[in-house]
């Protein structure tokens, strides 16, 4: 007997793979159908690995031929498994936030290795790379970026987006920025309790109208806390950059940064460690390095826990001054200390790439070329 392919295709129209809805034909299990004479050979993919899934498949199409077919006809099935990939571990959380394309945190373990300084500079330098930057300043203990970007008196703005006020970030040197000193008074001591302060940090990231951006940049507190719990629990966090400086006891705090970020319930991947104060050369003497706090500590730890090491800023005098008065250091033109942030810039935007590329594209996880970005040519 010659059997009709079409007839074959009908009535495998009328059962289903076990724990899929729809027929196992407008499903697309089914990928091949082959007729000669009396004989059927049938291919379906289907995503239960179980042999039962398998052997009810398999039992369910021979039943339905040769009840609604040809109750003769021989047939075989390849039943191939294709199970759905694995999601990726959880490296994506929280809500994404539209038209924002790159989160990266700078943390540091310890105080006062110059996480604000090197989160300011990686800004500005990222601006005159042509790309869209934004800095949320969420140190609650001491937030520092209204001053070093010299808009301490500035308030943001209320605008009126689709019929909803936001917060207008405040923008400098071509980055827009919100911090919380925004809305302390300069002398006061403001204690804030957890919950007190992801509720003002999640008005900064929710309620504002950040645009389109590149890259959002976090200067996160020192340390390893709450706040760094609740700020990676309701931000898709691209990567983290960590601080520190070569000094032993900075390291120590660095590595339990790095520790953090890779914890079963935080997993935000590491983009690498920055050096900075890795040496002091004095304005006078250009070529004099001095390792006052050790010598390559943050290039071995790099090494050691094996992340990338994005780059060395030096200990320079005109850093600090340049921090104070409210304008970034890499801003100062043709000098070493534009092309130290120049340097280190380039290698987080290619960790960026490198990430993105190794994980699926998400909202959060756009950039994957340099394009645009001019020193990243030169
Ligand atoms: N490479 C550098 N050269 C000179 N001074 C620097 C350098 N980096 C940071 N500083 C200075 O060191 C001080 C601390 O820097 P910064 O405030 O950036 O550190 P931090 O790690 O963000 O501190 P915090 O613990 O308050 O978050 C500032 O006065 C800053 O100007």
């Amino acid at each position: 007997m010659k059997l009709n392919k079409q007839d074959i295709l009908k009535a495998l129209e009328l059962i289903t793979v076990p724990g899929e809805g729809k027929n196992m034909i407008d499903s697309g299990a089914v990928t091949n159908v082959q007729v000669f004479g009396d004989e059927v050979e049938v291919d379906i993919t289907i995503k239960n690995p179980s042999l039962q899934a398998k052997k009810k498949t398999e039992v369910e199409i021979l039943k339905v031929i040769h009840r609604e077919v040809y109750e003769k006809a021989k047939i075989k099935v390849n039943v191939k498994v294709q199970a759905p990939a694995q999601p990726k571990a959880n490296l994506i959380k929280g809500e994404p936030i539209p038209g924002i394309q790159n989160i990266v945190a700078v943390a540091s373990g310890k105080g006062g290795v110059g996480k604000s300084t090197v989160t300011a500079n990686l800004a500005v330098t990222l601006a005159k790379m042509g790309f869209k930057v934004g800095v949320l300043d969420t140190d609650i203990y001491g937030p520092s970026m209204p001053i070093m970007f010299d808009v301490a008196s500035e308030k943001p703005l209320a605008v009126n987006i689709d019929g909803k006020s936001k917060m207008n970030p405040v923008e400098s040197y071509g980055v827009k920025i919100l911090s919380i000193g925004f809305f302390t008074q300069p002398n006061q001591a403001v204690i804030w309790r957890g919950p007190m302060a992801a509720k003002a940090l999640n008005q900064m990231i929710f309620d504002a109208h950040w645009g389109e951006l590149d890259f959002l940049l976090l200067d996160l507190p020192p340390g390893t806390g709450d706040i760094h719990l609740s700020i990676m629990q309701s931000l898709p966090v691209t990567g983290a950059v960590v601080v520190s400086t070569p000094q032993e006891v900075a390291l120590a705090d660095a590595r339990k940064g790095v520790a953090m970020f890779n914890q079963e319930a935080i997993q935000v991947p590491v983009l690498g460690i920055v050096e900075n104060m890795a040496y002091f050369t004095p304005a006078e003497l250009p070529d004099n390095k001095y390792y006052i706090f050790g010598q390559n500590g943050a290039k071995h730890l790099a090494e050691d826990l094996r992340i990338p090491f994005l780059g060395e800023i030096p200990l320079v005098q005109s850093i600090r001054e340049a921090g104070d008065v409210g304008r970034p250091a890499a801003m100062q033109t043709a000098t070493p200390t534009e092309l130290a942030f120049e340097a280190l810039t380039k290698n987080v935007v290619q960790e960026v790439v490198n990430r993105n590329t190794d994980l699926p594209p998400t909202e959060a996880i756009k950039i994957t070329t340099m394009a645009g970005c001019s020193a990243v040519k030169k």
